[in-house]
């Protein structure tokens, strides 16, 4: 059995056959991820804690007490405290910081007995789209262009969660999505990641960004394993005011596959200006796996589109402004070395200077600005008015019978690194996510292809608020149809 190949699912059968045993799963990946340094994609490492785990979960095992995660090997992005275990953020300002609390995520899972490899790369404060603002550096996509041999990104802000994922590194990690940082990421490197709908997951203890879109996910190699991995992730928590008070169903029991008569929403507005036609292609296959599941298609408006981009780039950075002021050199992490007479007022300003880089800065200057007297009105409470608008697009739609929306995950397929794009361009990768994160609901990528150069494409279903396993189901569909069965061919 390669141990490396298999899907959580797999390896949890296998575990509780006792085909294998947790310590080799965990052995078999702390090679492939010491193998893998070139695609940075782990950023600390964590092999004791992972032995220690892992020895645990084989004795559950044998004991016959084994939950589904239990000797799972997965991997956390930088933005969930871990307990003594470095979290950054993927920033140097939390240089040092190691939490003396466990976010309530990693604890369930690790109540559960998954298996920590260590902390995966993700652009720093999750502000970004290419896991370039990192300040490990960049993760690498472990997919490559044909013969080409340029490093392409991974997609961000999960970046390094999808790397190793894709790479067979863990069998699944988490991520966190705030604008689309789970599903254009695991687009981009071919496998699943749903983000949950708001309140879904407890926030605590995850570094906060923008806290009323924030919402952590699974990205993982098949649909379902997201189901296995989300349901052991979710449900109440009384530390998150936010998190909602719901039963958790049994996602992976809900996927039949079965899609007969549900209705499949067409947003028109999805169709954008200068789309790929590789994209536009994938979209119309989708739209063809599921009309030939059975399942009914009609085309939807959701008329406010347009302007759910520049609402998230006024409502994230505001919220990024107010999060990030905790960051003074006093609380957390690095602090700038001071010169003779600097006072607290230059300590702040040096620190914040040297500690955030130049998107954090940006989004930092973008939010204070927006939320400043003078024009809170014009940006701040416009962009809160287009969103409640978004979700009512979205209310309508569910309203009008329809199940479940079916757009493209990106606009394009992974590109390469160092692209230099400008800000703006770089946010139009989420042109087709944020709304989803406006609204609160569910959203799911399932890789559904290759581009003409070999790359993977995905597409994007939203749900209805707590149908994730509907949704899941809806994507298990596209999933079988699609057969995407492809890799990256080992390069690194
Ligand atoms: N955090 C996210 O979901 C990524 C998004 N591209 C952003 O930079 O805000």
């Amino acid at each position: 059995m390669n141990l490396t190949e298999l899907t959580i699912a797999g390896a949890r059968d296998a575990l509780r056959a006792g085909e294998t045993t947790a310590q080799a799963l965990t052995e078999a990946h702390l090679e492939a991820v010491a193998e893998a340094g070139a695609l940075n994609a782990f950023v600390h490492h964590t092999p004791e804690i992972a032995r220690a785990q892992a020895e645990h979960a084989d004795a559950r095992i044998r004991r016959g007490d084994a939950p589904d995660m239990c000797g799972i090997p997965i991997g956390v992005k930088d933005l969930f405290c871990t307990r003594g275990v470095p979290s950054q953020a993927g920033s140097r300002i939390l240089e040092g910081f190691k939490p003396e609390y466990e976010s309530t995520i990693t604890d369930k899972l690790f109540q559960d007995g998954a298996v920590m490899l260590g902390k995966l790369n993700m652009d720093e404060f999750a502000m970004g789209s290419s896991n370039e603002t990192s300040t490990y550096g960049d993760a690498v996509n472990p997919w490559r262009a044909g013969n080409s041999d340029a490093s392409l990104t991974p997609g961000g802000s999960s970046g390094g969660s999808a790397a190793a994922v894709a790479a067979r590194l863990c069998l699944g990690a988490l991520g966190t999505d705030t604008g689309g940082s789970i599903r254009q990421p695991a687009a981009f490197t071919g496998i699943t990641g749903i983000k949950p709908t708001y309140g879904r997951c407890s926030r605590w203890g995850v570094v906060a960004f923008a806290s009323s879109l924030d919402q952590a996910g699974p990205m993982t190699r098949s649909v379902r394993d997201a189901a296995i991995f989300l349901r052991a992730m979710s449900g109440h928590d009384p530390k998150d005011s936010t998190s909602a008070d719901l039963a958790v169903p049994d996602f992976e029991a809900m996927l039949t596959g079965d899609v007969k008569g549900q209705v499949i929403g067409i947003p028109r507005e999805y169709r954008i200006d200068g789309m790929p036609e590789e994209i536009e292609t994938l979209w119309a296959r989708g739209i063809e796996m599921l009309r030939d599941a059975g399942a009914e298609i009609r085309d939807i408006s959701l008329p406010h589109t347009k302007y759910a981009l520049p609402a998230y780039y006024v409502i994230a950075p505001a919220e990024a402004s107010s999060n990030l002021a905790r960051y003074d050199g006093v609380r957390f992490g690095h602090r700038a070395k001071l010169g003779q007479g600097d006072g607290i007022t230059e300590m702040y300003e040096k620190t914040r200077a040297e500690g955030f880089g130049d998107e954090v800065q940006r989004r930092v200057m973008v939010g204070t600005y927006v939320l400043s007297a003078g024009f809170y009105d014009a940006y701040y409470n416009r962009a809160r008015r287009v969103r409640t608008l978004i979700k009512k697009d979205f209310e309508d739609a569910f309203a009008a019978g329809v199940d479940a929306i079916l757009t493209p995950a990106t606009p394009s397929s992974a590109f390469e690194l160092g692209a230099n794009f400008t800000p703006i361009q770089m946010y139009l990768n989420d042109v087709f996510t944020v709304t989803v994160n406006l609204a609160g609901l569910p959203g799911v990528a399932v890789p559904a292809g290759l581009d003409k150069r070999g790359l993977p494409m995905g597409l994007q279903l939203i749900g209805k608020p707590w149908a994730e396993g509907e949704l899941l189901n809806v994507a298990s569909a596209v999933e079988e149809r699609a057969g995407f069965v492809d890799r990256p061919a080992k390069w690194w």
